[in-house]
């Protein structure tokens, strides 16, 4: 566990309303956190939660109506002039000037810098080498994206702020950008980024935070948030005795048929209850398709503690 202000970032109780005092509800509403240093730190929540709003205070972008926020110790507006060189950040979108050429902003960019990356080394492995001549506002939205996340590392920042980083991107982009990440942290960068993607949050993440109006319902290692337990799905016909398969399994099962035809159960998933259900099914003249066991997933845990699914 950090030690309190030592974090790269640390936001207590968070304030945010846009429009009129007393108004809507607060974007950010009392959001308290921290991102560790050389940590893969992940926002994860549906559109509208705050995560915008909350990393574009951290930036400097934006300031809280209340509350505190330390990024590498120090305030984020006040201290703009001295965090610039140690930060680098990738906005959601419109991050780089659409007349500008994508090689030379870049090497422009990394001018600012003591001890840059190599520019065309990082296009290459962000497989932009070829559009190094191109004018921004000629390149793909997913192409853009690649240069912002470019501009963000390319001054070897200590803290690394993304904003969506691979939405909308191909399979091959996303994944160049997790390897790039993955790399960040390999060498000691704080990384903060904000995703609705949970196979990215549990892929990439040290920490998760989920938010959910403006604040956090839960948050901890991906493996903690969704514990150790594993569940059974299958698929058969409907309207099986979900009771009378109960009372064969070990206490504290639960089982659910959703949608018709779908089955959960939610056990300690060990071989033994495998055989139970199978030989349950068995001995009903059921026939099981699609049986398999899973972890549970971010999007379990958002679903439980929400009612609501993480997509919407
Ligand atoms: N400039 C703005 N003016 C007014 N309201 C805003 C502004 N920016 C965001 N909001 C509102 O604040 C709330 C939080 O928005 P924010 O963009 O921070 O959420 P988000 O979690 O980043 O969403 P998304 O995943 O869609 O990007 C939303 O209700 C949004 O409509």
């Amino acid at each position: 566990m950090t030690p309190p202000g030592d974090g790269a970032v640390e936001l207590h109780m968070l304030v945010k309303r846009y429009g009129a005092a007393g108004g809507a509800r607060p974007a950010v509403d009392g959001l308290s956190l921290t991102a560790a240093r050389g940590a893969v730190t992940s926002l994860l929540g549906p559109n509208g939660a705050g995560k915008t709003t909350t990393i574009e205070i951290c930036e400097g972008f934006r300031r809280a109506d209340s509350g505190t926020v330390r990024v590498l110790g120090l305030d984020p507006v006040a201290d703009a002039r001295a965090l610039r060189p140690r930060v680098g950040v990738m906005p959601q979108s419109g991050g780089v000037p659409g007349t500008a050429r994508a090689g030379e902003f870049l090497r422009l960019a990394a001018s600012f810098h003591a001890t840059p990356l190599d520019a065309s080394a990082l296009l290459e492995r962000l497989g932009l080498a070829g559009h190094a001549r191109v004018q921004v506002r000629r390149m793909s939205g997913g192409q853009q994206q690649r240069l912002s996340l470019a501009v963000a590392v390319v001054g070897r920042p200590e803290l690394v702020f993304l904003d969506e980083p691979t939405t909308g991107l191909d399979p091959q982009a996303r994944h160049a950008t997790w390897t790039l990440i993955e790399e960040l942290r390999a060498a000691g960068v704080s990384v903060v980024l904000t995703t609705h993607n949970m196979e990215e949050a549990e892929r990439l993440s040290d920490h998760v935070v989920i938010l959910d109006h403006g604040s956090v319902v839960a948050e901890g290692a991906p493996e903690k948030l969704t514990g150790a337990e594993r569940q059974l799905r299958f698929r058969a016909r409907p309207g099986l005795g979900l009771e009378e398969l109960l009372s064969a399994l070990p206490a504290g099962s639960a089982a659910k048929e959703s949608p018709a035809g779908h089955y959960l159960i939610e056990a300690d998933v060990r071989p033994e209850l495998l055989a139970t259900v199978t030989a349950w099914c068995a001995s009903h003249g059921v026939m099981t398709e699609d049986l398999r066991i899973e972890r549970r997933t971010l999007e379990d845990v958002f679903l439980e503690l929400t009612g609501r699914e993480l997509r919407s």
